[in-house]
């Protein structure tokens, strides 16, 4: 065991308990209580301005608690002992502009005793042709993909990934996702915040929604997600939704959201798709790619945090 693990930390990467964090008169963490497991992804969710960010930065030391309790890897995040053991992608930036790419792996991977080699991770992030260009010169994808190679070259035991993937065209986004994998598979724990929620599905073993600075949800994306089933087909906007309900059986409910997508929800299965489609030839309204889907992270992700912009 090492210098600062404890006992009670029971396998926390990071333990948060009543987090409190203050702007003037903002308070952005507002009581947040969570714990990312060793080994884990834990994806960090919630709407602009939720307090995603000033959590992490907390955690990874940059900025200062008000009130409440931080420990990451059995330590205070101010011990400099944790800096070895840590990776961090902040959301901009962290790498000086005039850096060369391939130098500037190469640099940091020599604070670390067990580095990964950084050709092979400049390889495998699509950075070899530009090892030699300056940081500044680089695009924001190709930036972001520095960023996280600087973050992952030092095979650290704890990885801090505020928004990876912001940004990045698909082929990056994939590039990244099997980063976060290969990194998970060799036992090092991830802490990451995405709006992507298919990311957040595919990549992560447990997720935390945090709406107004306080977990609003949390569980693995089966868990959130259920094991309920809905209707959903596309059909002209402005369908009159309390006629079709009195025709379905009680308790079923139905939504447009967004306009022209349609949701049912209720004991869904064929008995129910026969009198949807039924109401809709009655009604001459044309329905398109009618399916019985579970709900997604995303539908899970509006019903907890709603649908104002922030
Ligand atoms: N340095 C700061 N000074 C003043 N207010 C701040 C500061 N940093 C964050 N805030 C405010 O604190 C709240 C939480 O911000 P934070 O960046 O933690 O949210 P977030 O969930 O990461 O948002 P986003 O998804 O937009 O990145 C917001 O209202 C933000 O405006």
């Amino acid at each position: 065991m090492r210098a600062g693990d404890s006992s009670s930390d029971g396998g926390a990467a990071v333990e948060i308990h009543e987090l409190i964090k203050r702007y003037g008169r903002t308070t952005a963490v507002n009581g947040l209580t969570m714990t990312c497991r060793r080994g884990q992804v834990t994806a960090i969710l919630g709407p602009n301005g939720a307090g995603k960010t000033s959590t992490i930065e907390i955690c990874e030391g940059y900025r200062k608690l008000d009130g409440g309790t931080v420990r990451v890897l059995g330590l205070d995040p101010a011990d400099p002992a944790l800096k070895p053991r840590l990776g961090v992608m902040p959301q901009a930036g962290g790498v000086p502009p005039a850096a060369r790419a391939g130098e500037w792996l190469r640099v940091i991977s020599r604070f670390y005793a067990h580095p990964l080699d950084p050709a092979a991770l400049l390889d495998l992030l699509g950075l070899t042709e530009h090892a030699r260009t300056p940081y500044r010169r680089l695009s924001g994808g190709q930036q972001q993909r520095l960023s996280l190679a600087a973050a992952v070259v030092g095979r650290p035991e704890l990885v801090f990934l505020d928004e990876p993937t912001a940004g990045l065209d698909p082929q990056a986004r994939h590039a990244c996702w099997d980063v976060v994998t290969g990194l998970r598979d060799a036992g090092v724990s991830v802490v990451l915040t995405t709006h992507h929620m298919d990311e957040a599905e595919k990549l992560s073993d447990h997720v935390v929604v945090i709406d107004h600075g306080r977990v609003v949800a949390e569980g693995s994306p089966a868990q959130l997600t259920g094991a309920e089933r809905q209707l959903r087909f596309r059909a002209r906007p402005g369908l009159n939704l309390d006629e079709l309900l009195g025709a379905l059986p009680p308790g079923s409910a139905a939504k447009e959201s967004p306009a022209g997508h349609y949701i049912i929800e209720g004991q869904v299965g064929p008995q129910l798709l026969a009198t949807v489609t039924a109401w809709c030839a009655t009604e001459g309204v044309t329905t398109e790619d009618l399916s019985i889907e579970r709900r997604t992270l995303e539908d899970v992700f509006l019903e907890l945090t709603g649908r104002e912009l922030r």
